[in-house]
């Protein structure tokens, strides 16, 4: 690693350890940071002085002078940044990234391990881009990509690896840098290729980077001697396990990004987002990713002759995605938080708004309407539906402990008694019996509608 980034790095590190609300003690001075880096002064005050002219340090005048970070690495760092989940569920794994490649000595190889779609090509290609940056690779090196998926069944191919398209390969990462994608699909018996490869990087008419991906569901068939030289392992966490904010995020993002390509607005109903937020992505991000692509598509053709914005329906969706409002009821407290039921989303290339729907056009009623909605998607619909009235008045009704007995407060008699009558009447015909909360929840959206949010009780209702 360049001496300078050593430096830099070294810096940064003290910085973050020493106490950030007394600014006087992040500074440092050439002797105190000789002896810590083992140094020459002469050397490193060259070195400092490119920091500061590069705008990454700062210098206060003075005796003896003293430096400090300009921008926290972590601040300047627009590469890893542009990952979502960068200051969430990657931030630790990024940190461990920079630490690594930043350490002084021999390149390092690093494994990349995670289901398919989390992300592990995408975060490969930033490491090469911060390598790059960081001058741990040469300018011109280039990425390149070796899938053992296209080889995993030819044996000629898997032997030649080193021989045709191997070398080919390797003579193009020269300088630069290997992705080699999939390894645990390479047969136990040719696993040793990877040994040499990592054996190769580190030659001088190489000199390349490593890094490797795999499935973490075969960890097991990794663990053979030929990957003992790995120097770190990142694990990336399934979609799942992301958490619904960053799931928003990239639910944004991909229709930003289907908005840039088309160069329209795209116009999404709260119910596609939340659907958007909840069904099972066997594929991960990579599947969400395809799965936006393809109903954004589908929408744009349907609207070619048109220039207004492109309405995406969850009807341009598989059956699978408007399955996601059966996980509703256990995540609906964040799923409230995140998605406003009252509004439309406009996603264009750069930016995104929200505008304000009136309850008599919601969408979700507008497409029950809609002579071409099946009746799985209108079941689905009016489930969601209901499930969110019901938790839009759950508040309230515990709020203001209302029950069955002092209802005639907050709602008048005759709608009491026309929801009492359509209550027993729909009991006998359907041979079920509907719970206390469902009686008082229909007076309270009955009365809501008719005074047109205007009495009082309930005019603070969602
Ligand atoms: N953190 C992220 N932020 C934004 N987009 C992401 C992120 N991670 C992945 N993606 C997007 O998700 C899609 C799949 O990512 P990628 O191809 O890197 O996954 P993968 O794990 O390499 O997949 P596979 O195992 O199938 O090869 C890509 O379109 C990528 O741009």
């Amino acid at each position: 690693m360049k001496k300078k980034y050593e430096v830099l790095f070294y810096i940064d590190k003290l910085s973050t350890k020493k106490d950030q609300n007394d600014p006087s003690k992040m500074v440092f001075s050439t002797k105190e940071l000789a002896s810590h880096l083992n140094i020459q002064r002469s050397n490193l005050s060259a070195i400092l002085n490119e920091l500061v002219r590069e705008n990454k340090l700062e210098k206060i005048a003075g005796r003896p002078v003293l430096y400090k970070i300009h921008n926290k690495l972590d601040e300047d760092d627009s590469i890893f940044n542009q990952l979502i989940g960068f200051n969430g569920s990657l931030a630790k794994s990024i940190q461990d990234i920079k630490s690594t490649l930043l350490y002084p000595g021999k390149k390092p190889v690093i494994l990349l391990s995670g289901e398919s779609g989390t992300g592990k090509s995408l975060l490969a290609k930033k490491i090469y881009e911060f390598s790059k940056e960081k001058g741990l690779i040469n300018e011109n090196g280039q990425l390149v990509k070796l899938n053992c998926k296209y080889f995993m069944n030819d044996e000629t191919m898997i032997k030649n690896l080193f021989i045709d398209y191997g070398k080919a390969a390797l003579e193009k990462a020269k300088n630069g840098m290997i992705y080699f994608d999939n390894v645990h699909l390479i047969p136990e018996k040719y696993k040793s290729i990877i040994y040499d490869l990592i054996e190769m990087s580190s030659l001088k008419e190489n000199n390349f980077m490593v890094v490797l991906s795999s499935d973490c569901f075969n960890e097991n068939d990794l663990k053979s001697n030929a990957l003992d030289n790995i120097s770190i392992k990142i694990d990336l966490p399934s979609l799942d396990k992301r958490g619904l904010v960053e799931r928003m995020e990239l639910v944004q993002g991909c229709f930003k990004k289907e908005a840039r390509k088309i160069d329209k607005s795209i116009v999404i109903e709260p119910e596609t987002l939340e659907c958007l937020l909840l069904y099972h992505c066997k594929n991960n991000i990579k599947q969400l990713v395809n799965d936006i692509s393809s109903a954004c598509s589908h929408a744009f053709l349907k609207n070619l002759d048109n220039n207004s914005n492109v309405y995406v329906y969850l009807d341009d969706f598989p059956i699978y995605v408007k399955k996601g409002f059966i996980f509703y009821k256990e995540k609906s407290t964040e799923i409230n938080r995140l998605i406003s039921h009252d509004f439309l989303y406009y996603y264009s290339k750069d930016s995104i708004e929200k505008i304000k729907i009136k309850e008599s056009t919601s969408a979700v009623y507008e497409h029950l309407e809609k002579q071409d909605t099946s009746l799985v998607d209108k079941s689905l619909l009016l489930k969601n539906k209901y499930n969110q009235l019901i938790s839009s008045y759950r508040q309230y009704i515990d709020k203001e402990k209302i029950n069955e007995l002092n209802i005639s407060k907050y709602i008048p008699q005759e709608i009491i008694d026309i929801v009492k009558e359509f209550l027993d009447s729909s009991s006998q015909k359907l041979k079920r019996v509907f719970p206390q909360e469902v009686f008082i929840v229909l007076s309270l959206h009955l009365t809501k509608i008719i005074n047109n949010k205007q009495i009082d009780s309930v005019k603070n209702l969602v």
